[in-house]
């Protein structure tokens, strides 16, 4: 399985989206040219069963002891589950944010305190989400081991969010070889890509130096 066939089937399943004005707005507040939705995977069978051999290949080769798949709320949910089911190991799911009422918490599922957990998130834009998931696992007394996610955009903050946290990510596809692939195969025209390259140099301005004149 290699990063092409991941992109292949991002596009296949019209997983990837662009609108330019107005623009998507992400988690982060950016605003962007490109929205990734890995949500739409859960009904492709065929699609998602690759996502799920990839994240496995992925994980096995990276030689961690872990001894639990934690999935971040909620878009990651079903990939962890089905990973966990596959390796024969427990799951939990973890929330940036405590609930408010109920039990008031982050993980859900049983943590032992020591458990080496692996996150399994869909995507990694700025990082912010992976990173608070990550700190509300180390809370709870486990220890990340590493954390694997669907798509990344290779943002720069990214990677200094993980290096706050004393980690790095691997992800199964990410916007350069996307682009790449998508042009090629004709998903999107050259000059799409010329726009997702330039948004891709200064994510938090683009909009405002291209449309607003702010
Ligand atoms: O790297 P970041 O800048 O933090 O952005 C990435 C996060 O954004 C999306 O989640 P969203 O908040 O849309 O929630 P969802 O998973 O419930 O759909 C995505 O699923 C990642 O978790
Ligand atoms: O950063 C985000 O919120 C985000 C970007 C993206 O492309 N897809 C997504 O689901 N979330």
């Amino acid at each position: 399985m290699g990063k092409v066939s991941i992109a292949e089937s991002l596009l296949k399943i019209k997983a990837v989206s662009l609108s330019l004005d107005p623009p998507f707005t992400w988690v982060s507040g950016i605003k962007s040219p490109i929205y990734c939705d890995n949500r739409l995977f859960i009904s492709y069978v065929d699609e998602r069963r690759k996502v799920v051999d990839a994240f496995i290949e992925k994980i096995t080769n990276s030689g961690l002891e872990f001894n639990v798949i934690a999935g971040t709320a909620t878009s990651a949910i079903p990939f962890a589950a089905w990973i966990s089911e596959k390796l024969s190991l427990p799951m939990v799911y973890v929330r940036a944010q405590k609930k408010e009422h109920g039990k008031g918490k982050s993980v859900e599922g049983r943590l032992e305190k020591g458990s080496r957990v692996i996150v399994i998130e869909d995507l990694i834009s700025t990082g912010k989400s992976s990173v608070q998931v990550v700190k509300n696992l180390r809370e709870e007394g486990a220890e990340v081991v590493g954390v694997f996610s669907i798509f990344s955009y290779q943002f720069k903050k990214a990677d200094d969010n993980f290096k706050s946290v004393g980690l790095s990510y691997q992800s199964l596809e990410n916007i350069e070889s996307l682009l790449q692939h998508a042009v090629e195969k004709n998903y999107l025209s050259q000059r799409d890509a010329d726009i997702i390259n330039e948004f891709r140099k200064d994510p938090e301005n683009w909009y405002s130096t291209y449309f607003k004149g702010e």
